[in-house]
C-alpha cells in the first residue's frame, strides 16, 4: 500500500479549556477529493489552520508525503506542496489580478536577493517565464481579460476564482479549500463545482474541501469527513454520510430526515 499524501494521527489541539479537535485521525491520498464538514464552530478551519501549519497540534502527528511537519512554518509547507484559500477571501487588494499570481509563483523562483538586486540575464529570464507561466494559468481559467485590474475590483465569483488559481500557483500537490461557495449564488456555486473538477483532474491534486453547501459537498466528494465539536463522527462516501444516524442528529437534530444532496 502507498504512503498517503496526507496522514492525521490523533490530532488534538487545546485553546486554553477548549478542545478545539480531538484525536483526529484521517489520510488523505493524492488525487483524492475529499469534504470536511460539520456544523459551525466543529473545527474545520483549526484543522486546516494545523495542516497548513498556523497551528501546532497540542497532540498527534500530521505527516505530509510520508514527513511529519511539526515545526514547520507555513511557507515552508506550501513551497513543499501544501497550499489553501480562505474562509474570507485574501487578495493582495491593491495588486492587479496578475501581479497577485505572479506573487504566489516567486515561491519558486530560484533566484536569490544578490540577482533580484543586480537584476542581470539570469534575473530577467526568471522574471519572464514567471510571467509567461501566470498568464497562461489566468488564460486557462478564463482570468486573463482582467490581468490589470486590481484584484478587489472582480465580481465575487471572480475573486474567489482568482484566490484558487493563486493557490494552484504555488504549485501544491495537496490544495485546501475553505469554504469557497460562501457567498456564491446557485449558478456560481455549480461553475465552482465544475472548476474544482477541473483543476483535480488536469494538476492531479488531492483537494480537501471545507463547505457548509451540501450540494457542493454530496456532489463531488469522494468521501466525506464530519466532525462535531471537534470530534469525528463518521467517514465515508457521500451515499453513507447522508444516512447515517449520527450526522443527521449532528446537524438537524435525532428526529431528523436525511441531509439534502445533489
Ligand atoms: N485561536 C483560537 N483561540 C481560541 N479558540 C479558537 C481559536 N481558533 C478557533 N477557536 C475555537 O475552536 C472552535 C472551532 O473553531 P473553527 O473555526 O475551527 O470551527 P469551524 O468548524 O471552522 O466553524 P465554521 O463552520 O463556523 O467556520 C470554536 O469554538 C472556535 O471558537
Amino acid at each position: 500500500m502507498s504512503t498517503p499524501l496526507l496522514q492525521l494521527e490523533n490530532v488534538t489541539i487545546k485553546f486554553g479549556g477548549l478542545t478545539a479537535v480531538s484525536e483526529l485521525t484521517t489520510t488523505i491520498d493524492e488525487g483524492q477529493l475529499v469534504g470536511l464538514i460539520g456544523p459551525n464552530g466543529a473545527g474545520k478551519t483549526t484543522a486546516f489552520n494545523m495542516i497548513t501549519g498556523v497551528y501546532q497540534p497540542t497532540s498527534g502527528t500530521i505527516r505530509f508525503a510520508g514527513k511529519c511537519t511539526a515545526g514547520i512554518k507555513p511557507s515552508r509547507l506550501t513551497a513543499q506542496g501544501i497550499a489553501r484559500t480562505f474562509q474570507n477571501i485574501r487578495l493582495f487588494g491593491s495588486l492587479s489580478v496578475l501581479d497577485n499570481i505572479r506573487v504566489a509563483k516567486q515561491l519558486h523562483n530560484t533566484q536569490n536577493y544578490l540577482g533580484s538586486l543586480w537584476r542581470g540575464k539570469g534575473w530577467r529570464n526568471s522574471e519572464a517565464t514567471i510571467e509567461k507561466d501566470a498568464l497562461e494559468l489566468l488564460e486557462i481559467f478564463d482570468l486573463a481579460k482582467c490581468r490589470d485590474e486590481m484584484a478587489t475590483s472582480l465580481p465575487y465569483g471572480d475573486q474567489r476564482r482568482l484566490e484558487i488559481v493563486r493557490a494552484l500557483a504555488t504549485k501544491p500537490k495537496l490544495l485546501l479549500l475553505d469554504e469557497p461557495a460562501a457567498g456564491m449564488n446557485p449558478s456560481e456555486k455549480d461553475d465552482l463545482m465544475h472548476l474544482i473538477r477541473f483543476i483535480k483532474d488536469r494538476y492531479q491534486l488531492a483537494v480537501l474541501l471545507v463547505e457548509h453547501d451540501m450540494k457542493v459537498v454530496m456532489g463531488i466528494c469522494e468521501r466525506i469527513a464530519v466532525l462535531e465539536y471537534g470530534r469525528k463522527i463518521a467517514e465515508g462516501t457521500p451515499k453513507e454520510i447522508q444516512c447515517h444516524p449520527k450526522v443527521i442528529e449532528a446537524y438537524l437534530g435525532a428526529a431528523a430526515t436525511p441531509i439534502e444532496h445533489a
